[in-house]
């Protein structure tokens, strides 16, 4: 139909998914995810074990979006293995989302998870910590060298990896690269949310979540055209990979620009949080108006079609 998408070869019947970590910590939330009109859901990101994550408040929504330092709290890799292995692939498909605090952890539950042999798409989680004092994996570029070859050996099938945002050609050049010497990565999620922002609020004259000093990620319409950047700089540069695209989605327009910035699937972080599952339903509508006003038949015919001057 008009917004049947695909990924790996699988079918999905709308683009639109979470993304990680939002609305699914927790299985009612997944099977919200499930009953509602998004052609996929994704897990929280997960540990080997569970974790309750950092002080409350640790997520904050602004007019302009959001920002948060949740600390991965989650209930750790082996409760949403139970329900991928319960999940109903027929339905729609499921994503995994794994962000271990060391390769040997990741290398654990990759392991465990294969060995469970389920269709679950696997998404890595590049942003996961580093060692202290070290930035994240995605921004340590042997790091995430020594990740990627680890989790190919060990998983031996397609997987895809969740990238934070990058600002310098060089880096995208540099990214690119080392994504492109991993076959295996068969698509790349573009974007995490921009990193340790400060929001401040004037009348307390205070920052607004509580750990790190208010310093936490950033999504909503802050970072929009650099989600959309890196969507173009992976599509471009990876032609053998698909891109999910991710960040400032909050109507069927946001949509339609990741699908011409080249992304195949799209997902809904921060105002999925603030308007809840009902919004697959708007989105997927408006995004099927603008594809009918402009006289599209189907996603293949916008994706990547980004017009240059
Ligand atoms: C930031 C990490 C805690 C290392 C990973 C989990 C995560 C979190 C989180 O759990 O704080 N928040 C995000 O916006 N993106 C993430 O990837």
């Amino acid at each position: 139909s008009l917004l049947s998408a695909s990924l790996l070869g699988i079918d999905f019947a709308s683009p639109l998914m979470n993304a990680s970590g939002v609305c699914c910590r927790y299985n009612e939330e997944l099977d919200a995810m499930l009953a509602s009109d998004a052609g996929s859901l994704i897990t929280k990101s997960c540990t080997l074990l569970p974790r309750e994550g950092n002080p409350e408040p640790r997520y904050t929504a602004t007019a302009l979006g959001s920002i948060n330092s949740m600390g991965l709290p989650n209930e750790g890799y082996e409760y949403y293995l139970d329900y991928a292995v319960k999940h109903d692939y027929a339905k729609k498909p499921l994503f995994m989302s794994v962000a271990g605090l060391s390769l040997e952890d990741n290398m654990a539950m990759l392991t465990a998870i294969r060995e469970a042999k389920l269709p679950a798409i696997v998404e890595l989680n590049l942003s996961c910590p580093n060692v202290p004092g070290k930035p994240q994996i995605a921004y340590d570029f042997e790091a995430m060298e020594s990740m990627l070859e680890a989790a190919s050996r060990v998983w031996a099938q397609p997987f895809g990896v969740k990238m934070p945002p990058y600002f310098d050609i060089a880096h995208f050049d540099e990214a690119a690269a080392i994504l492109n010497r991993h076959p295996l990565v068969k698509f790349i999620t573009c974007i995490n949310s921009i990193g340790n922002a400060l929001v401040i609020d004037i009348e307390r004259e205070s920052v607004v979540i509580k750990p790190k000093d208010g310093f936490g990620g950033i999504g909503g319409d802050y970072v929009l055209p650099t989600a959309l950047a890196n969507v173009n700089a992976f599509f471009r540069r990876c032609p053998d990979k698909q891109v999910i695209g991710c960040g400032g989605v909050k109507s069927g327009a946001e949509v339609f620009m990741h699908l011409l910035a080249g992304a195949s699937l799209v997902q809904v972080g921060t105002a999925l949080q603030e308007e809840g599952c009902g919004i697959f339903a708007r989105l997927n509508a408006e995004l099927a108006e603008i594809l009918q006003r402009k006289g599209y038949r189907s996603l293949e015919e916008v994706r990547g079609k980004l017009r240059t001057l």
